[in-house]
């Protein structure tokens, strides 16, 4: 792990509710490197969207929880969005006039030098639909636009919101192209969110998975696979005695749940062992609960139905 003051992205015990109603995230405690491609890993109203806002500054962390650059978000704004490009949802393009146009609007109100359009068009692969109208755009055309308008001011973090959602096959390996090529050449931290693994595992170093406005796993793309496949399994066990019964287990890795115990095994021979135990000291076992392997079920939920490019 890098020093501290190596994180681009830092959240400490980040939550948030809308208007006092149910926790939509429960201290998420991100950590992105600087120069990192990180993939913020979810289903479907996980808490992505609502996170990359609050990172963004479109909804308000009041706890003061996030650093950008290492510094405080909520007293350094103008300075930590001046060095950050992002995209969420669809990008806000002008349809009626070109690409070029698009970005020269944006270059003009930041203050850019002119050449720096051009290198742009030419990073995303626009330059010869430069002065195509946007309407004319495929999906794939207009995301990198969008990614365009973002890197125009050189940013050193990009903050993408599902950039290859609903892009086809090839767009979604263009824009796989695209950001490994962004990452590399100009040195970007590159921090995206998508609720398929499949789609950006080939381009992630790290990734961060949250389910239910909670942080399952966070690590490199590496240790995720040996999680994956080495990870415990949790069965929860109904019986007469917690307290008594988690003082026998202290070699596992035990704590009380609303039904009973949950016990984390990493064999399914481990079950009547320890049911054998409670047993042996007069504890009652009413019944045992399979729970399985929670970031598993939850792998093979991103996994599924992904078709490889
Ligand atoms: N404005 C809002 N008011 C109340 N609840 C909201 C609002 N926006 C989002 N939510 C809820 O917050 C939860 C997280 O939503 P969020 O959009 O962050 O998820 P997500 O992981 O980005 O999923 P998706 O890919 O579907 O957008 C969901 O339960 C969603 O219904």
């Amino acid at each position: 792990m890098p020093e501290n003051n190596a994180y681009i992205i830092e959240t400490h015990n980040l939550n948030f509710c809308f208007n006092g109603k149910g926790m939509i995230l429960k201290d998420i405690n991100l950590k992105v490197e600087r120069g990192s491609i990180y993939g913020f890993l979810g289903p479907n109203g996980a808490g992505k969207t609502t996170t990359i806002r609050i990172l963004l500054g479109l909804l308000r962390d009041t706890k003061k929880s996030v650093r950008l650059f290492n510094k405080n978000l909520s007293e350094n704004r103008i300075e930590v969005y001046s060095k950050t490009g992002a995209l969420i949802e669809q990008p806000s393009l002008y349809e009626h006039i070109s690409g070029y146009d698009n970005l020269e609007i944006t270059r003009k109100i930041r203050n850019i030098k002119k050449e720096r359009l051009v290198e742009t068009l030419e990073l995303v692969r626009l330059s010869s639909a430069a002065h195509k109208k946007v309407k004319e755009y495929s999906l794939g055309m207009k995301q990198r636009l969008g990614i365009a308008n973002a890197l125009i001011a050189e940013p050193e973090l990009l903050i993408l919101d599902e950039p290859v959602n609903g892009l086809d096959p090839n767009g979604m390996a263009e824009m796989r192209e695209l950001l490994r090529r962004i990452n590399r050449e100009l040195n970007t931290t590159i921090f995206l969110s998508s609720h398929l693994l499949g789609e950006i595992e080939k381009i992630v170093t790290h990734v961060g998975i949250i389910n239910m406005g909670e942080m399952l796993f966070q690590g490199t793309i590496e240790e995720l696979i040996n999680v994956e496949t080495n990870s415990a399994e949790e069965v929860i066990i109904k019986m007469n005695n917690n307290k008594k019964a988690a003082q026998l287990l202290e070699n596992f890795n035990v704590y009380e749940c609303e039904d009973g115990l949950k016990i984390m095994i990493h064999s399914k021979q481990q079950v009547p062992q320890i049911i054998k135990a409670l047993i042996e000291n007069n504890i009652d076992v009413y019944e045992v609960i399979n729970e399985g392997k929670n970031l598993k079920k939850l792998f093979l939920k991103m996994t599924e139905n992904y078709i490889v490019s």
